[in-house]
């Protein structure tokens, strides 16, 4: 028997603590969590705040009591403060101050990541919101039921700041968005395709605001103003979504990083130290797109990483395949995807990139409902062939569509394969010449 000690219960604590519990039952499983709740999917944060769903419910799919039932010992509440590495001991400490020290003989560490904080002035006023737990949604749709609450700066135009500027938007409140970058989205789509969701957004009354950087906050105890290199912005509540860092507190003297502090595992989970594993927001990835070890913060990831160290930690060899960071977002049924890296990322990381395009409607022109249209980039290296990215975005629901250049990037197919591949054809679902295959034989 193996004590097996756990370190957070969100996403990939708990896919890591499910698979031992459910596959390996004779070992001995100890979890530590500081909040008050396992499993939240942050991803409904947006449809919650912006009562698309009208409660919070459903965002949760496992909890302390599940984990009991199936054998394990649960400390929730409970902050792990310190490791001894070497005698290999936890050290943690509850809500009410008791302490706790747990031996172990594997750890996996799945701390997660904490929302970037931005070096500014005034970023401790009141209403100057991060949104990352279960606690800050519900603390953030308290403030929103105030009517005096009119006017909302969002920091950031990436996915948190985008999901969220449309869920304010949808209950009346005045919406800005700012980003320092020229456009939103730009980690995930080239400016063809962000500049689309821009539309999107600003026909919806979002103020866009590209190219200007939050130089501080003012306010009089309350945050009342956001002050750019450029401008002045009125704000009764600013929401700052600029990306996230990991949370590598416990292990930052100890383990192997990467450049931005996240834990750097091999393909196994396993960190530098022996019989420590990392996964989640808190270690990095193997990126098949650019063949290099990366960092790319979504629940997917931390998913799958955490199926993969449970079974090395109980002894089966497992190896993670990588990840391509494949992506989605649908605002106001604009539904935008993604997989690998853009056209602009490739250019900027010395790839001799081309790119594809091509735009039609999902069906034959004879189909007259349900019918839009789709446009999609393939980026290739032209020296290679490769398959770098792929960006597609439609008020259809083209989102099963990537899962096809997200394979093909982790398995390294060209785009001349892509040229011929077979796809089936119905009118009801597509063309015959159809926008995948339709893309691909442009490459040249
Ligand atoms: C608003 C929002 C929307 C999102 N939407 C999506 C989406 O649509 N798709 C997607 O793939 N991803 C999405 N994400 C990202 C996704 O939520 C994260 O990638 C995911 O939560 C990572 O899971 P994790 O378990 O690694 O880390 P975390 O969720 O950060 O969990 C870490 C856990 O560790 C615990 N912990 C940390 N330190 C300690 C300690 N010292 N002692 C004890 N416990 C500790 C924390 O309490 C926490 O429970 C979204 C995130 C947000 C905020
Ligand atoms: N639909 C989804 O899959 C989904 C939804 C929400 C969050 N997430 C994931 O959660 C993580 C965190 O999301 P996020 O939106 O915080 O990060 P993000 O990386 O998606 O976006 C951060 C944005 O902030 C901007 N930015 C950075 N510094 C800034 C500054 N000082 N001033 C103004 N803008 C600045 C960047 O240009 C970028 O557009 C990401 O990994 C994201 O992919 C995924």
């Amino acid at each position: 028997m193996e004590r097996i000690v756990v370190i957070g219960a969100n996403h990939a604590g708990t896919a890591a603590i499910n698979t031992i519990l459910d596959n390996y039952k004779d070992n001995k499983v100890v979890i530590f969590d500081s909040n008050d709740n396992i499993s939240f999917l942050g991803c409904g944060m947006a449809l919650w705040i912006g009562e698309q769903i009208h409660s919070s419910e459903g965002l949760f799919y496992c909890s302390k009591d599940i984990f009991e039932k199936k054998g394990a010992k649960v400390y929730m509440e409970t902050r792990v403060e310190r490791i001894d590495y070497d005698k290999k001991i936890v050290f943690a400490e509850g809500k009410y101050g008791q302490r706790y020290q747990q031996e172990y003989d594997k750890l996996i560490l799945a701390t997660g990541s904490l929302p970037i904080s931005p070096n500014i002035e005034g970023k401790e006023l009141d209403n100057v919101q991060f949104v990352k737990l279960f606690q800050n949604a519900k603390d953030v749709i308290d403030k929103l039921h105030n009517d005096a609450l009119k006017d909302i700066v969002v920091v950031g135009a990436g996915y948190i700041g985008v999901e969220l500027a449309e869920a304010f938007r949808r209950v009346g409140k005045n919406v800005t968005l700012i980003d320092n970058m020229h456009t939103c989205l730009s980690s995930y789509y080239d400016q063809e395709f962000s500049d689309i969701m821009s539309e999107n957004l600003s026909s919806h009354g979002i103020k866009l605001v590209y190219n200007e950087i939050v130089t501080k906050l003012e306010g009089n105890g309350k945050v009342e103003k956001v002050v750019t290199d450029k401008n002045e912005y009125h704000a009764d509540m600013v929401v700052l979504g600029i990306g996230f860092k990991p949370n590598n507190r416990l292990g930052k003297d100890d383990l192997e990083l990467f450049c931005n502090g996240a834990f750097l595992v091999d393909k196994q989970q396993q960190t530098s130290q022996p019989d420590v594993y990392a996964i989640g927001d808190c270690a990095t990835v193997f990126d098949n797109s650019i063949q290099k070890t990366n960092y790319i913060a979504l629940a997917t990831n931390a998913v799958r990483s955490g199926i993969v160290a449970a079974h090395n930690v109980c002894g089966t060899p497992l190896e993670s395949i990588g990840v391509q960071g494949s992506n989605g977002i649908c605002i106001w049924n604009l539904k935008m995807v993604s997989t690998g890296i853009s056209y602009a990322k490739a250019k900027k990381l010395g790839y001799d990139a081309a790119a594809v395009d091509y735009e039609d409607t999902q069906k034959p022109a004879f189909i007259e409902h349900d019918n839009y249209k789709v446009k999609i980039r393939i980026v290739y290296d032209k020296k290679t062939r490769i398959v770098l990215g792929a960006q597609l975005c439609s008020e259809y629901d083209i989102s099963m569509a990537i899962h096809m250049f997200s394979l093909a990037i982790q398995e390294q197919v060209t785009i001349d394969r892509l040229k011929l591949t077979d796809i089936f054809f119905l009118p009801h679902f597509n063309q015959p010449y159809n926008y995948f295959t339709m893309a691909a034989l442009q490459a040249k």
